[in-house]
């Protein structure tokens, strides 16, 4: 029985909650018809444990923003918290190491050149393998996956570990491999099995591999800590490393909450949230410039004129390209990387529109549902870049573009998403025609849910645009 003046919802039944009244492959129409019948703040029931739902721009504020501090923890108990031991930043205690590790973490990356040249470098540099890889597919039709999961990985590689990997690594595939597979098992039914039934966590389902493959990228990293401690020269950071471990002796003795643990799932952590989410969001562009042409050429066009005579695209020339960057939140929008964020928690008991939420209940806050709400949108349901410009064409983001969240626990990698997806795609359309090819079959848009939500794999054919060459 639900607490008193807890949001309403469906009836639970033992054991499951209402996990048999939802799709689990994919919840989101569930959610969007309970919020319709039961308003948008509704609950339900995981196995015994409740959770609220928020929807809609206005509870997204209140909650996230409003009432910041009472919407920012996470919860305990599941695959996740398994996984990282609590510890990080992702599923780390809303509390003083979480807050000292996202401050540090931002400040790295920031010195590491966000907003400065090296940064753009780094990127720049990698985007460089992807052309050379598309080059020489050009004419054929490719499966872009695995290529651009690869580019995706390796720039995070560079700012953690100073160093990017060959695609064909065996180490590189085989943890790009384990990343997929994991957020496919942690977001997926066996993932819900494992929060939901603590008494079945023993048996040999697919969970366990999770566990397992997160410890071997584990002990792989624990290996390059190692090789940085003996090569550093201590206040000469090369990478995010070399910068903990400075941090680390600056702080001397007692140096908490920075410690060897809470370091490497840090590392885990940029490592997971920063490959899946802009490799999914880059495919979903180019999805939608195979089969909007007429949205690619007007990006060429621009691009051609803001560009002409530079050798290379900086992220400074985001403000002479309105239309790109319209078309770059658009993407944005329609792909919802992250349907449902990452779960919070309360960390008091708390209210939100009127009703009592006790400390420590799990809260979802439905991304998908403000990316879509049709009072905030001009084309809530249609790829139309016409979302982000004004009258005069000029690019405006309107306030319900939340795909990175809100409030205190906001995604840590928005400056680096950002950059890298107008310096990839703006490089790539310089560069390349994209086109659906004849043996792709009819473009389906519908996503392939998770934590991270991806579009349905496809193929594309590149040409190089007339006047370039090899
Ligand atoms: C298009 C790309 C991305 C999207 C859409 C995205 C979205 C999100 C969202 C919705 C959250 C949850 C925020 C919340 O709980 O309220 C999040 C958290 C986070 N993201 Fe991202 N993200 C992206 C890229 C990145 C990258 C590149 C990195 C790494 C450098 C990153 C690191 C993180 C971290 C560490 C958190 C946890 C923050 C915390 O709990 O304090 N993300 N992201």
């Amino acid at each position: 029985r639900r607490p008193k003046n807890f949001p309403p919802g469906p009836g639970p039944i033992p054991i499951f909650g209402n996990l048999l009244q939802l799709n689990l492959e994919n919840p989101m129409p569930d959610l969007e018809r309970l919020s319709v019948r039961y308003g948008k703040v509704f609950s339900l029931y995981f196995g015994g444990r409740p959770a609220v739902i928020l929807n809609g721009m206005s509870v997204m504020k209140e909650a996230l923003i409003g009432k910041a501090v009472d919407f920012a923890g996470r919860p305990n108990g599941l695959l996740l918290n398994h996984l990282t031991q609590g510890k990080g930043v992702i599923m780390a205690d809303y509390g003083p190491s979480w807050r000292e590790h996202r401050r540090f973490a931002l400040m790295t990356l920031r010195n590491f050149g966000l907003g400065k040249q090296s940064m753009e470098e780094r990127i720049l540099g990698e985007i460089s393998y992807v052309c050379a890889h598309l080059e020489a597919s050009a004419g054929k039709s490719i499966d872009p996956q695995t290529l651009f999961h690869n580019a995706s990985c390796d720039i995070i590689c560079s700012i953690m570990f100073g160093s990017r990997y060959e695609y064909d690594h065996d180490f590189f595939q085989a943890m790009i491999k384990m990343m997929a597979e994991n957020s496919k098992i942690a977001n997926g039914p066996w993932g819900m099995v494992y929060d939901t039934m603590p008494l079945l966590r023993n048996l040999p389902l697919p969970f366990q591999r999770a566990l397992r493959d997160y410890h071997t990228v584990k002990l792989h990293v624990l290996g390059i800590i190692a090789e940085h401690r003996a090569t550093r020269v201590p206040r000469e950071p090369r990478d995010l490393i070399d910068s903990y471990l400075d941090e680390m002796e600056k702080r001397g003795e007692n140096c908490a909450p920075f410690d060897d643990g809470q370091m490497i799932i840090m590392l885990l952590d940029l490592l997971f949230a920063g490959t899946d989410t802009t490799s999914n969001t880059i495919r979903t562009a180019v999805l939608y410039f195979m089969t909007h042409t007429d949205v690619q050429e007007r990006c060429q066009q621009e691009i051609d004129e803001v560009l002409e005579g530079k050798a290379q695209v900086s992220f400074e020339d985001r403000h002479k390209m309105p239309y790109m960057q319209a078309v770059i939140h658009e993407v944005q929008r329609v792909a919802s990387t992250l349907p449902l964020s990452v779960f919070h928690c309360t960390t008091k008991d708390t209210e939100l529109m009127g009703y009592q939420i006790p400390r420590g209940t799990l809260i979802i806050p439905n991304l998908t549902s403000v990316l879509y709400e049709e009072d905030q949108w001009k084309f809530p349901y249609d790829f139309n870049p016409s979302n982000f410009l004004n009258d005069q064409g000029q690019f405006e983001k309107p306030e319900a573009f939340m795909p990175f969240s809100v409030g205190p626990r906001t995604c840590l990698g928005e400056g680096l998403a950002r950059m890298e997806l107008f310096l990839i795609l703006v490089t790539l359309l310089r560069r390349f025609q994209f086109i659906w090819p004849e043996d792709g079959g009819e473009p389906d848009f519908s996503p392939v849910f998770g934590v991270t939500q991806a579009p349905k794999p496809y193929r594309m054919t590149v040409q190089l645009r007339g006047g370039l060459t090899n």
